[in-house]
């Protein structure tokens, strides 16, 4: 049987947590020595360490039956790959910036104006929509460099926390679209590989689901327990516990972590006592 071939970045911003991420699913496999292939252990999967941007060109091709990447390089692409599952990882923006002595008054700024990129096919697209007409200067990388060398007038390029645009003099001024990892693939995969993936599918949603998940145990009145479970959004209905003390009982239930922030208060003011929040390992749905 054959094995599923996953393609992942070497280096670089995707490289750390798309390993975690195959770590986190049970998947065990040799990682050192600078090998750029390697076989898991317990699981039918092969990994290739590659360059991101060639990721798409390599799933296309068969090279790799899937990979993790980046929505703008997916989108930058134009392979004929499908982006299957979004990861929530690596999460950033891809974005127009311009010095920020510029007195930017809206789109019509960049027309036929230079804007430099490593992104042409997102952005020639991006003006195109926008009936803007530019000169796009490709290049690979440290493109915040650009205005200041008085290679462009504005530049295209990925945007985290801000602060590569504000070491080097500059400010976002439109976003052009959301970016985060996600799992591509092949879209003519053999049976048994599409076995192999949807298996691998299921394990990366569990440990997703786990990790915006919380457990939650808390002590309360009896009388109080109806009030208490509407407040409480659960997987199914909570489970009830007595407690040996008369007359109160445990209750455990499922909660998304955001959700449990909104409600604590609620809880609090319903009767809940000794309330205990823990994380879950995985979650199977
Ligand atoms: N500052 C950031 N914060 C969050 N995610 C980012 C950031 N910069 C890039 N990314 C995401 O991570 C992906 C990989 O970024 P990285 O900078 O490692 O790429 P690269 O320099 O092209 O690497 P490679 O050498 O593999 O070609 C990007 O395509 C983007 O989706
Ligand atoms: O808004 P920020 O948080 O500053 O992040 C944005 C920067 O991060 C990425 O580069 P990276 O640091 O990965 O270096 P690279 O140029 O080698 O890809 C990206 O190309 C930006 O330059
Ligand atoms: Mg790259």
């Amino acid at each position: 049987m054959s094995k599923l071939k996953i393609a992942l970045q070497k280096n670089g911003r995707l490289s750390e947590k798309s390993i975690k991420l195959l770590e986190e699913c049970g998947i065990k496999f040799p990682n050192g020595g600078g090998k750029l292939i390697t076989e898991s252990t317990n699981f039918p999967l092969e990994i290739l360490f590659l360059r991101d941007d060639d990721i798409p060109q390599y799933v296309e091709q068969k090279v790799a039956d899937i990979g993790i990447i980046g929505e703008n390089v997916f989108a930058e692409s134009l392979k004929n790959i499908n982006s299957i599952e979004k990861l929530g990882f690596s999460a950033c923006r891809l974005s127009l910036a311009v010095s920020k002595d510029v007195d930017y008054q809206g789109l019509s700024f960049f027309n036929n104006k230079r804007v430099a990129t490593s992104y042409p096919n997102i952005l020639s697209g991006f003006f195109r929509n926008n009936d803007i007409h530019t000169n796009i200067e490709i290049i690979s990388g440290s493109v915040e460099i650009a205005p200041g060398i008085g290679l462009s007038d504005g530049i295209c390029d990925i945007v985290s926390s801000g602060s590569t645009l504000l070491s080097n003099g500059l400010k976002e001024v439109v976003k052009v679209m959301d970016s985060q990892a996600i799992l591509v693939a092949n879209p003519d995969l053999e049976v048994n590989k599409q076995q192999i993936l949807e298996k691998l599918l299921f394990r990366i949603r569990s440990v997703r689901n786990a990790k915006e998940n919380k457990y939650i145990l808390l002590n309360a009145p009896d009388e109080k327990l109806e009030k208490i479970k509407k407040i409480l959004p659960g997987m199914n209905s909570p489970t009830i516990l007595p407690l040996a003390q008369e007359g109160w009982s445990s209750l455990h239930s499922v909660i998304s972590e955001d959700k449990f922030w909104d409600v604590i208060d609620e809880l609090k003011e319903a009767g809940a006592q000794g309330i205990l929040v823990v994380p879950i390992e995985k979650m199977i749905v």
